[in-house]
C-alpha cells in the first residue's frame, strides 16, 4: 500500500525532486491550486509556496514561473511516483457557481496541466511546460457540495481520451459523514483514492482512535465508498506528518499510528489504500530515534 504526501505548503520546503528521491512516497499532491476562476474564460490562481519566480499570467494569479516544478515532474515520473495537481486548500476564494463553471474549470486544468495537446496551445496556458499531472486532487475544505461531479465527470471524459494512460482523480474530505464539500461528488462522479483528514475533526479522528475517545470511522468510510460511483476506490488513513502540522493534538506518533493501520489493513483489505501525510516538509523535519522521517516511518509499518 502506498504513502500519499502533499507537498507546496512547507516551510522553506525543498524542490519537488527532493522527496521524489525519497523511496518512501509514492503519490505527491502538488498544493495547490487555490483560487478559482472568476468565470468562464479566467484563469484559476495557484500557490506552492517558496517556489517559482513569482511571475503570473497577466491579469491571473496563476503562476507562470514554477521552473523547479516543471523540471522536477519528470524526474518524479522516471522514479515512478504519481503526481497529481491539488485543487483547493485553506484559502479564500473556491467556488463553482453553474455546471458551465465547472465545465470551463475542467477543461483549463486538463489543457493547461494535463498531456500537451498542440491543438490547444494557444489557447490555454501551458504552467509546467510540457509535462503532464498524473490527476487531480480535490482538497476542497469549504463552499462545495454542487459542480465537484461535474466538474470531475468532465475529466474523466478528457481521461477516456487517453484510453493507454493512467490518470486519477482523488479527494480529501474531513472525517465527518457525509462531508459538507465532497459526498456529493463522491456518490456522482468516480474517484480512485480518498485520503480523509482524520487529523482535524473531534469524534471521528486518528486521535480518537488512540484515546478510545469518538469513533474513529475508517469502516463507515468503506462503507460510503462501497455505494459510490466507484465502490473499488481506495481508503487512505490521513494523517499529520508532525506535531505542528496541524491542528494541535491530532498528531500520533509512529507507535501509535502502528496498530490503528494493522487493525484497519486487516479489516479492509480490499479498501485499505494507505496512508496519506500533511505534508512532506513536516515528515521531513520529523525524524525518530532510529533517523528515520515520518514517512519512513509509515512506509515501514505498511509493510510490517
Ligand atoms: C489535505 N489538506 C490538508 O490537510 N490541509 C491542512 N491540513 N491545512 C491546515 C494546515 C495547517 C493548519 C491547519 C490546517
Amino acid at each position: 500500500s502506498n504513502v500519499a504526501v502533499y507537498w507546496g505548503q512547507g516551510a522553506y520546503q525543498q524542490r519537488l525532486s527532493h522527496f521524489c528521491e525519497e523511496t518512501s512516497l509514492d503519490i505527491i499532491n502538488l498544493a495547490f491550486i487555490n483560487l478559482f476562476p472568476s468565470g468562464v474564460g479566467a484563469y484559476p490562481g495557484s500557490n506552492f509556496g517558496n517556489q517559482c519566480d513569482g511571475t503570473v499570467y497577466a491579469g491571473s494569479e496563476l503562476l507562470s514561473g514554477c521552473h523547479q516544478i516543471w523540471e522536477d515532474i519528470p524526474v518524479c515520473k522516471e522514479m515512478g511516483k504519481t503526481v497529481m495537481l491539488s485543487i483547493g486548500g485553506e484559502t479564500a476564494y473556491q467556488q463553482l457557481t453553474s455546471d458551465l463553471d465547472a465545465i470551463w474549470f475542467a477543461d483549463f486544468l486538463w489543457y493547461s496541466f494535463g498531456p500537451e495537446n498542440e491543438n490547444y496551445t494557444d489557447a490555454y496556458p501551458r504552467p509546467f511546460l510540457s509535462t503532464s499531472v498524473d490527476g487531480f486532487d480535490f482538497d476542497i475544505e469549504h463552499d462545495g457540495g454542487a459542480g465537484y461531479a461535474t466538474m470531475i465527470n468532465r475529466l474523466r471524459s478528457h481521461f477516456d481520451e487517453y484510453p493507454d494512460q493512467q490518470f486519477y482523480i482523488s479527494g480529501a474530505p474531513q472525517c465527518p459523514i457525509p462531508d459538507a464539500q465532497l459526498s456529493d461528488a463522491i456518490s456522482n462522479s468516480f474517484f480512485d483514492f480518498i485520503w480523509v483528514q482524520f487529523y482535524n475533526t473531534a469524534g471521528c479522528s486518528a486521535r480518537d482512535y488512540v484515546d478510545g475517545t469518538g469513533i474513529f470511522n475508517f469502516g463507515d468510510w468503506v462503507d460510503v465508498i462501497k455505494s459510490s460511483s466507484n465502490p473499488h476506490a481506495k481508503l487512505y488513513v490521513g494523517l499529520l506528518a508532525s506535531e505542528d502540522a496541524g491542528v494541535a493534538g491530532y498528531y500520533l506518533t509512529p507507535a501509535e499510528v502502528y496498530p490503528l493501520v494493522e487493525t484497519y489493513m486487516a479489516l479492509y483489505p480490499k479498501h485499505f489504500g494507505g496512508i496519506m501525510l500533511w505534508e512532506a516538509t513536516a515528515s521531513e523535519n520529523n525524524v525518530s530515534p532510529d533517523g528515520l522521517t515520518y514517512a519512513q516511518e509509515m512506509k515501514e509499518i505498511l509493510y510490517s
